[in-house]
């Protein structure tokens, strides 16, 4: 989200009673045509419309300012849309927020890192819908707390605070605190950004593996070479919906180029600049100068090809 520094704790969903383990929601986002604009009026998203169920880490691209921090505060229910309709496991965003349905992984420079906090303070507020108003933290909180900052390998960091950490630590503080709050849908914005590359895949194997749980993730991201290794699903705005769908089919050249425009760097390797045959395949990467997406095919360039993290960081 641009153009406001929140405190920590409001960043954290403000759920009142969290669906207990023993009664998982199944978790899904429906988006129904929504427009949404800040108080000039002007829509900074209109009719967008989009749906996405269990086991799923979607990818949201686009260029700056084309309405991915827009729609996660519409997620997030800091804006009401003017028109349309959103649907949080089938009910209304308040609603969703309020059973802790949903938890949100801020980019850095949102968070007012000054905040005076302790790292597994700022893990037991994921905890506080499951609390009643004197917020006194229980044997069950503690545990989720333990077993949050276990998961995202942060334990040792239980008392440090929390503006000491590097960024890619910081996340990892953050997905603590979804994992704590139980949340079946997680909303990351931009989680990569000013995280180092052993950080990077730690934080897709987290993303994996809570997918493998059954969760929904809709994650920001400008780093299009990453997106075909950890993302099923991709959702292309550019103040609309350009595309969505499977990774495979939706996150193409032909997609890209209409999103990005001229903000994206081509590269065409083929012919005998490529092979030393008469081999027909090019070779395309585009990059907005974050991890690069290498594209390899005979026509178009169907086939996604993962590219070597190794050559590419
Ligand atoms: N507080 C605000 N008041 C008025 N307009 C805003 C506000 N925040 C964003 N906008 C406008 O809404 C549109 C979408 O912005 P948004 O921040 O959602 O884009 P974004 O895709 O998240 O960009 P970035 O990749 O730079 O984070 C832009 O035209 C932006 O200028």
């Amino acid at each position: 989200m641009t153009g406001q520094v929140l405190d920590l704790a409001s960043t954290v969903s403000p759920g009142r009673a969290a669906a207990p383990a023993q009664q998982r929601v199944s978790p899904s986002i429906n988006v129904d045509r929504i427009t949404v604009s800040y108080a000039n009026g002007v829509p900074a998203i209109r009719d967008v419309s989009f749906t996405l169920g269990a086991s799923t880490i979607c990818a949201l691209v686009g260029v700056n300012g084309s309405g991915k921090s827009t729609l996660f505060k519409t997620l997030m229910g800091f804006l009401t849309p003017l028109m349309g309709e959103v649907r949080i496991a089938g009910r209304p965003v308040d609603k969703a927020l309020k059973r802790g349905l949903v938890a949100y992984v801020p980019q850095s420079e949102e968070v007012d890192w000054n905040f005076p906090v302790l790292v597994g303070d700022v893990v037991m507020m994921g905890r506080y819908g499951h609390m009643n108003f004197l917020r006194i933290p229980g044997k069950a909180d503690r545990m989720a707390v333990d077993a949050a900052l276990e998961r995202v390998g942060m334990s040792e960091f239980r008392k440090s605070q929390i503006g000491e950490l590097s960024g890619g630590q910081k996340k990892r503080v953050f997905l603590a605190r979804a994992l704590a709050q139980g949340s079946e849908i997680i909303l990351l914005d931009e989680p990569f950004t000013g995280v180092d590359v052993k950080t990077e895949s730690a934080i897709m194997d987290l993303l994996r593996s809570l997918r493998d749980d059954g969760r929904l993730m809709l994650v920001s991201t400008h780093n299009l070479g990453s997106i075909p290794d950890f993302c099923d699903q991709v959702v292309i705005i550019n103040k609309t919906v350009l595309a969505y769908g499977p990774t495979e089919t939706t996150f193409t050249e032909a997609n890209l180029a209409e999103a990005f425009g001229g903000v994206l760097r081509h590269v065409h390797l083929g012919g005998a600049e490529l092979h030393a045959d008469a081999d027909r395949r090019r070779v395309t990467v585009l990059t907005d100068d974050e991890r690069p997406l290498v594209l390899y095919g005979e026509r178009d360039h169907e086939k996604l090809v993962k590219p070597d993290r190794g050559e590419t960081d």
